[in-house]
């Protein structure tokens, strides 16, 4: 969808460089055009009207001819960040796991709920929802997972385009009798392939390009699908030149149920990989337990993981090795998981990533390993970011601010205290509290550390304002 304007975004912007670094780019200007793409940046005039006078020029644009926003003090725009797995129809349930882990959860209290989101008005809800708190938090692309139940699963991608948040969208795929209960189950592999391009048929038809919304082929995981199911999957991810994503060595007791529906396979990767759901577009998420010949497997693959750390604290399921996964080669984003985690912030999510990283460390054999394990504040917003939209394969369009991408961002503003102890907009401040002489580095590790929705103010996909707060 065009916008009516082209826009001009004034003031500080923060970006991930490099794994390592963020970029501070001070004084700056970007423009967008009215397809939503960064069309100039200009940095390094000194001050923002000199920018911003420059980059008009570059352009050939009359300022009369674009919205303009400019940062206050306390503010600045970074990257929308990217959900790189997150269930939708669990939504509800964020928060209440009590001591489950991951398989009696799934029976106890996920299935039931999604299986009742064949209820289209309570899908519509739980669906709107979700979407409306994920942008809230900042979030610009999600790679969903829905339910079985088709015209639910199609609502979501209806939700996604009209509430403007860029999506891939998983009808779930399960039909394993002995695994899956009977009333929440595929009825055959024919039927959730059959079902399954009924999803992708219905987004060719409200999104042709894929400009926003995307299918994405979803076996749920090896133990809800039959070998036949997952052979037919990879044939129609083939031929219809999808992505695919699933779940990976998430809890011991899943590994070893896989070990005894799979004989023969040697691994729970091996699985994925006879039936071709390796691939450079596969999503897996967790691979908390990954041993190093699987790591080398999906390295070779350049199949990409999903590293879930709220959940994998909640459900109790282990400790997920970031730095060990860099160093195999695999390429790294954050996933909310709700609601196997309890948080739709992928800033939540991305805390939880810097705090277990600390607890692998704690596990290390020596001080070099201990030090090396521990992720940076650089490093979580990376993955969160940049790493990310390499996860979900859209590196060319988002995650970062350079000409000829996307604009997919959020405001973000710190609360200032004044001298008498008070600050801006009290009650609805946030966490962040800045006395002034903190650096930026310092700005974006209190964000980091205590930020949440109060601190995003504006968010933007594709250059459409698609969430402020007043
Ligand atoms: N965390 C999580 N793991 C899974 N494995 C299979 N299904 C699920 C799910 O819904 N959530
Ligand atoms: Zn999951």
């Amino acid at each position: 969808m065009a916008q009516a304007k082209n826009q001009l975004l004034l003031g500080t912007f923060v970006q991930s460089k490099t794994r390592r670094e963020l970029e501070y780019l001070h004084d700056a200007a970007i423009a967008v055009d009215k397809q939503g793409r960064i069309a100039g940046v200009e940095t390094g005039s000194g001050n923002v009207d000199a920018a911003k006078t420059k980059l008009l020029e570059s352009l050939g644009w009359s300022e009369d001819e674009v919205d303009v926003h400019a940062c206050m003090p306390g503010q600045f725009f970074f990257p929308g960040f990217i959900d790189t797995h997150v269930h939708a129809s669990q939504y509800p349930n964020v928060g209440v796991f009590g001591k489950s882990t991951l398989l009696d959860w799934l029976e106890q209290y996920t299935f039931p709920l999604e299986s009742s989101l064949k209820d289209l008005a309570k899908a519509r809800t739980v669906y709107t929802a979700c979407v409306q708190k994920t942008l809230a938090h900042g979030t610009t692309t999600a790679a969903y997972y829905a339910t079985i139940d088709v015209s639910a699963t199609n609502l979501l991608a209806d939700l996604c385009l009209s509430l403007g948040q860029r999506a891939f969208i998983g009808r779930v795929c399960m039909d394993r009798p002995n695994f899956c209960p009977d009333y929440y189950r595929d009825e055959s592999a024919d039927e959730s392939v059959k079902a399954t391009m009924e999803t992708i048929e219905h987004i060719q038809k409200i999104d042709a390009n894929y400009d926003l919304v995307s299918p994405i082929i979803t076996p749920r995981f090896a133990p809800s699908c039959t070998d036949e199911l997952m052979g037919k999957l990879s044939a129609l991810r083939h031929e219809h030149n999808l992505p695919v994503q699933t779940h990976i060595s998430e809890n011991e007791g899943e590994v070893k149920l896989v070990a005894e529906l799979f004989p023969g396979k040697g691994s729970y990767a091996e699985v994925y990989e006879s039936h071709g759901l390796l691939t450079p577009r596969t999503i897996l998420a967790h691979a908390v337990h990954l041993t190093e010949a699987e790591a080398s497997l999906v390295a070779a693959r350049q199949s990409k993981v999903s590293h879930c750390p709220c959940s994998n604290s909640s459900l109790t399921s282990g400790q997920s090795r970031v730095r060990w996964m860099w160093e195999k080669g695999i390429e790294v984003g954050l996933g909310t998981d709700m609601s196997g985690g309890y948080s739709p912030s992928i800033l939540e999510a991305a805390r939880q990533a810097a705090l277990v990283s600390r607890h692998v460390a704690m596990g290390a054999e020596d001080d070099e390993s201990r030090e090396r394990c521990k992720l940076t504040v650089e490093e979580v917003l990376y993955l969160a970011t940049r790493g990310g939209a390499k996860v979900v394969g859209l590196e060319n369009k988002v995650g970062d601010f350079e000409v000829g991408k996307q604009w997919d961002a959020q405001l973000v503003s710190l609360a200032n205290v004044r001298d008498d102890g008070t600050r801006d907009g009290e009650a609805d401040a946030g966490n962040v509290d800045l006395f002034g002489w903190e650096t930026w580095e310092e700005r974006i590790a209190k964000w980091l550390f205590n930020g949440d929705d109060r601190n995003t103010k504006m968010v933007w996909v594709n250059g459409r304002l698609v969430h402020s707060r007043p």
